[in-house]
């Protein structure tokens, strides 16, 4: 039997949408709007409102955005500022228009100030200065929160805003230049290893502290709020412990095997000392984290080798 509500996953081949088409599943969703990218270009208005005004879903997850690592956020400013205000305002718009009964918006630990009192509350926003590497797709990020905020005020609109952690696991991007340091280090590891080179330099200090959830973990968080969660207020979607980026080279190294010298190159850019959520709201309303970080870099890793040959061939 076909599920009664029509969900559509914005980003569905993408590390976070992918996890919400699993996780929906899972649960019997078998009414899932999945377009192709082709097919529906989102930073395009007039295919962003035909799609939305023909297909008339009920329920949105906005997983599709411009989303990269310290490298990408950097180096291509204008791109991770201007794709994703035009993404989230065509989504949001038409989102409200077409009589969406409920939207689920993805912001990023990012949208913080960058020395903000640690671990970050939900209050922390906007008080004080960016972390200047990643300026562009924050501020892009807080205007879709405020999007979401200015739509429920003024037409009542049930748009709701997670703020996930950095996030890894099955369907990453493992770009040795553009990807997050997780997907990155573990590529980097196991390909030292195949080559059995004596050392693996990773970018920075390796001082920075950082948080990682599952995309599994976030995908079911995500799931939760839309059924649980209905107001303005944003909520964060993290674990609540973080380490350091050395703790977590060494760790990805031990899960992959590769047993050479770790170096650290200060000359590329650390980002943010410390990034670690306050998550006592989630929990408070009965939410909780379930995979561990060795188990999650385990079972990634294993996700990571059945899909090294596809990557070559792609
Ligand atoms: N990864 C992380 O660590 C974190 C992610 N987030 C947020 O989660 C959300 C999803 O991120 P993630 O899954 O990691 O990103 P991915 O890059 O893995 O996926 C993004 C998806 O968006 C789609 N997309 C991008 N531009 C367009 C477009 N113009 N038209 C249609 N589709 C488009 C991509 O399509 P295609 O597959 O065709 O390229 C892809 O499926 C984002 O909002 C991100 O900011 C928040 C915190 C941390
Ligand atoms: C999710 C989040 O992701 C980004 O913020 P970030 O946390 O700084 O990103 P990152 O994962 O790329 O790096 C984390 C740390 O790790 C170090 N590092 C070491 N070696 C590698 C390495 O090989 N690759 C990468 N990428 N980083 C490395 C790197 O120097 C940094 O100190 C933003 O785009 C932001 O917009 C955002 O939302």
């Amino acid at each position: 039997m076909e599920s009664a509500s029509r969900i559509y996953i914005a980003g569905h081949r993408g590390l976070v949408g992918s996890a919400i088409v699993r996780r929906l599943a899972a649960d019997g969703e078998n009414n899932l709007l999945l377009p192709s990218r082709e097919s529906l270009d989102l930073t395009s208005q007039a295919q962003v409102e035909r799609f939305f005004e023909t297909e008339r879903p009920d329920q949105v997850y906005l997983a599709a955005a411009k989303v990269g690592g310290i490298h990408a956020n950097d180096t291509y400013p204008a791109e991770f500022i201007r794709d994703n205000l035009v993404i989230q305002t065509n989504v949001i718009h038409a989102a409200w228009k077409h009589g969406v009964r409920k939207l689920c918006f993805l912001g990023s630990s990012c949208i913080y100030p960058k020395l903000a009192p640690q671990p970050m509350t939900e209050d922390a926003l906007l008080t004080g200065p960016l972390e200047p590497t990643n300026e562009w797709y924050a501020i892009a990020k807080i205007a879709g929160i405020k999007l979401c905020q200015a739509y429920r005020r003024q037409y009542g609109f049930d748009a709701i805003s997670l703020m996930p952690t950095n996030l890894y696991g099955p369907g990453d991007n493992f770009d040795l230049q553009n990807s997050h340091v997780l997907p990155a280090l573990v590529r980097r590891f196991d390909e030292a290893k195949q080559r059995g080179d004596a050392t693996v330099t990773i970018w920075g200090t390796g001082t920075p502290r950082r948080e990682f959830l599952h995309v599994d973990d976030l995908a079911d968080a995500a799931v939760f709020l839309m059924r649980n969660y209905s107001d303005e207020g944003i909520v964060n979607v993290g674990v609540g412990e973080d380490l350091s980026i050395i703790d977590l080279a060494r760790l990805v190294a031990r899960v992959v095997g590769y047993t050479g010298e770790i170096a650290t190159d200060a000359s590329k850019p650390d980002g943010t000392p410390r990034k670690l959520l306050d998550v006592s709201r989630i929990h408070a309303m009965g939410w909780n984290a379930r995979v561990g970080l060795e188990e999650g870099v385990r079972s990634t890793y294993d996700w990571y080798l059945a899909h090294a040959a596809d990557r070559r061939a792609g």
